[in-house]
C-alpha cells in the first residue's frame, strides 16, 4: 500500500501510539501520523524546542540542568508560553518546532517515573464502565506483558520480566548511585509512621523505591521501546481532520484523515485516535464528534452529538516546595562537585515515594462538606496523596543548582476536580481551550492540604530527616510554611504556586464518549486509544497504565480482526 492508503491509520505517535503500532504491526499496514513529542538536541548550544503541550515554565531551568549533566551537552529550552488561567503550557507554535539538522538525538519529554496505581483504582474503572477488562485483574496481563521488571525474585504473579519497558530502581540502577539523603529520609518517614512497602503493586501504600524506565543507563521512550521499524511514518504532519463516509446502514463511518498539507489518507478499516488528552478531543470536535449546540455555534457539521467530548479532565495537581540543606559540603544536593559521578544521573535524583490514605476521619469531614461528585472515589481504598523528595531545586525558578537546595513533590493521586477541553475556533492549528479547573473541590483542597502538612512535619520535626534541613525556602512574595501553619496559609501557598504533574487525562472518557472496546460510540471505523480514555484518575504517574491500556487495546483490535 502506498501513503495514501492504510488498513489503520494511527493519529499520534506518542507513547500509547507507538505501543499500539508495533503491536498490530504483523498484521497490518499501518501508518502512524506523528508530529513527535520530541525534544531535538545537537552539539554544545543546541536550541531544543518542545512540542508537549503540558511543560511548566518553572521547571525549564531545572530540566535544561538535569538534560544539560545526563547528555553532557548545553541544553536550551525554548518557546513555552505560560497560559495562566489554565496553570497549563504550550510550545508558542507548534506547527515550528522540528528543527531538523544533522546529527539529532531525539529525546521524549517524560521523567520516566514508573507505578501503578492502587487496585481499587482499576477496579473502580471496571465497575464504571461494567468490564472486567480494566479492573486490576482484568489488566494485570497487560502490566505484566509490558515491563521487564529487574529483580528477578518478585512475584511473578505480578511482575513480568520479558516486556520491553525495563524498569529499575534508583539503588539497582548502579552501586554508586548513592545519594545522601537516602537513609535520613527512610527512616524519617518509617518514624512517622509509614510502612515499608517493598513492592508497591496491588497496594501502593507506604514507603517505596522510587522505580523509572531507564535502559543501560538511558531514558527509554516508546518508540525505541517498542520500535517502529517497519510502520509508515509520517512525520511533522497533523491530522486536521477525521472524513466520514456511510456504511450500509447508512451511518457515519470513519473513512479516513486529511492531514494539515491537505493530503488525504484512506483507512481500510479504522482511523485510532492517540493524540492525547488535548489532542484526541481537539480532533474529534473538529470532525464533527461533540456538543452539537457548541460544534452548530462554530460552524462546524455535526456528525455526532457527543457532548461528554472534551469533559471529565483530571489531573495529579501538586504542591512543590523547596528546602535549604544544612550541610550542602556533604554532596546532599545537585550542584556539588561529587555530583559529577555519572552514577547520579542515571535516573531522577530521588529516591523515595510515598503513597499515602488520608484519615478516614478526616475524609469524613471532607465528605459531609462537599457536594463534590465523585468524592466516592476517595473512599475506595486507594492511596490520595504521593509525597517524594528530589534532590535538586526542581520546579523553582531562579535558585542556583549550587549543591544548597532540594525540593519536594506533594501529588493529589485521586483528584475530584474536573477541567474541560473545547474548541478556540474551527482552525487545527490553533490550540484548544483548557479549562482546568484543578483544586476547586473541598476534598482536593483538604487532601494537598493534609499531605503539605506532613512533609513539613518530616522535613522539619522528625529526626534523622531534620538534622539536615535548615528550612523550608518560600516562593517570592510568600511567608515560611511550618509543622504548624493554618490550613489557609497552606490553602494560599497552594494556591499561589500549585501546578499539575502533567497527567492529565479523561477528556474522551470510557462509558461516555467510547465503549469498553474503544470504540468511538454513535460512528463505524473509528476508536481512541491514549489517556483521554481514563473515566477516572488513577493513583499512579500514568504511563504503567497507558503501557497497559495500549497493550490491552491491541489485543482487542487483534481478536476482532481475526474474526
Ligand atoms: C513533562 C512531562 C513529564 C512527564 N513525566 C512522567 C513520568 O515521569 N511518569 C509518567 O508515568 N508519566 C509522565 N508524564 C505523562 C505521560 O508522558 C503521559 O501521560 C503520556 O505520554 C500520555 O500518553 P498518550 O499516548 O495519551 O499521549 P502522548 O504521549 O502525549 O501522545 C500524543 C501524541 O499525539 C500527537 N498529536 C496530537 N495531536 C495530533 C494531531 N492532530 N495529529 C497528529 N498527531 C497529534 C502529539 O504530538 C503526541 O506525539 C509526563 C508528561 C510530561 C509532559
Amino acid at each position: 500500500m502506498s501513503a495514501t492508503e492504510a488498513d489503520y491509520i494511527i493519529v499520534g505517535g506518542g507513547l500509547t501510539g507507538c505501543t499500539l503500532a508495533r503491536d498490530q504491526m504483523l498484521l497490518i499496514t499501518q501508518m502512524l501520523v506523528r508530529p513527535s513529542a520530541v525534544l531535538l538536541l545537537q552539539g554544545l548550544t543546541w536550541i531544543g524546542r518542545i512540542q508537549v503541550f503540558l511543560m511548566p515554565q518553572q521547571i525549564t531551568e531545572f530540566i535544561s540542568t538535569m538534560l544539560g549533566k545526563l547528555l553532557g551537552v548545553g541544553v536550551l529550552v525554548t518557546n513555552l508560553v505560560l497560559c495562566p488561567s489554565t496553570l497549563t503550557c504550550y510550545v508558542a507554535n507548534p506547527e515550528e518546532y522540528l528543527i531538523l539538522v544533522s546529527t539529532l538525538l531525539i529525546l521524549v519529554v517524560n521523567y520516566a517515573g514508573w507505578s501503578r496505581g492502587n487496585a481499587a483504582d482499576y477496579d473502580a474503572w471496571g465497575a464504571i464502565v461494567d468490564d472486567s477488562r480494566w479492573s486490576y485483574a482484568g489488566l494485570l496481563p497487560f502490566f505484566k506483558k509490558s515491563e521487564k521488571y529487574f529483580d528477578k525474585k518478585a512475584d511473578p504473579e505480578q511482575h513480568g520480566f520479558e516486556g520491553p519497558i525495563h524498569i529499575i530502581s534508583t539503588s539497582a540502577s548502579d552501586p554508586d548511585r548513592q545519594y545522601g539523603l537516602r537513609e535520613p529520609l527512610l527512616k524519617a518517614w518509617t518514624n512517622i509512621g509509614v510502612k515499608y512497602n517493598p513492592d508497591p503493586v496491588g497496594s501502593t501504600e507506604g514507603i517505596s523505591e522510587y522505580l523509572e524506565n531507564w535502559r543501560d543507563g538511558q531514558r527509554q521512550p516508546a518508540q525505541k521501546a517498542y520500535g517502529i521499524e517497519g510502520i509508515t511514518v509520517i512525520t511533522n504532519k497533523r491530522v486536521n481532520r477525521i472524513i466520514f463516509s456511510k456504511d450500509e446502514e447508512e451511518r457515519p463511518k470513519a473513512s479516513g484523515v486529511q492531514l494539515s498539507d491537505g493530503r488525504f489518507i484512506k483507512a481500510h478499516k479504522e482511523v485510532i485516535l492517540s493524540a492525547g488528552t488535548f489532542g484526541t478531543p481537539q480532533v474529534l470536535m473538529l470532525s464533527g464528534i461533540g456538543s452539537a449546540s457548541a460544534l452548530s455555534a462554530l460552524g462546524i457539521q455535526v456528525v455526532h452529538d457527543a457532548p461528554e467530548v472534551g469533559q471529565n479532565l483530571f489531573d495529579h495537581f501538586a504542591h512543590f516546595q523547596l528546602w535549604k540543606v544544612r550541610h550542602p559540603e556533604e554532596g546532599l544536593a545537585m550542584g556539588n562537585p561529587i555530583w559529577n559521578k555519572p552514577a547520579y544521573f542515571k535516573g531522577m535524583p530521588c529516591d523515595w515515594v510515598v503513597n499515602e490514605r488520608v484519615p478516614s476521619n478526616f475524609l469524613e469531614r471532607v465528605e459531609e462538606s462537599t457536594q463534590d461528585s465523585d468524592s466516592s472515589l476517595l473512599k475506595a481504598g486507594g492511596c490520595h496523596i504521593e509525597s517524594s523528595v528530589i534532590y535538586a531545586p526542581a520546579g523553582i525558578p531562579g535558585l542556583p543548582m549550587n549543591g544548597t537546595f532540594i525540593s519536594s513533590s506533594i501529588m493529589l493521586l485521586l483528584p475530584t476536580s474536573r477541567g474541560a477541553v473545547t474548541l478556540a475556533s474551527t482552525s487545527p492549528s490553533d490550540l484548544p481551550l483548557i479549562t482546568s479547573n484543578y483544586y476547586s473541590t473541598k476534598a482536593d483542597v483538604a487532601c494537598l492540604i493534609y499531605g503539605t502538612r506532613r512533609m513539613l512535619q518530616v522535613m522539619l520535626e522528625t529526626s534523622p530527616a531534620k538534622e539536615y534541613i535548615e528550612g523550608e525556602v518560600a516562593p517570592p512574595g510568600q511567608a515560611e510554611l511550618s509543622p504548624d501553619s493554618l490550613d489557609e496559609e497552606i490553602e494560599q501557598r497552594i494556591r499561589a504556586v500549585g501546578m499539575s504533574h502533567k497527567h492529565a487525562a479523561g477528556t474522551v472518557a470510557m462509558g461516555k464518549v467510547v465503549g469498553s472496546d474503544l470504540k468511538v460510540l454513535g460512528v463505524g471505523g473509528l476508536r481512541v486509544v491514549d489517556g483521554s480514555v481514563l473515566p477516572v484518575p488513577i493513583g499512579g504517574h500514568p504511563q504503567a497504565t497507558l503501557y497497559a491500556l495500549a497493550e490491552q487495546a491491541a489485543d482487542i483490535i487483534l481478536d476482532e480482526a481475526r474474526v
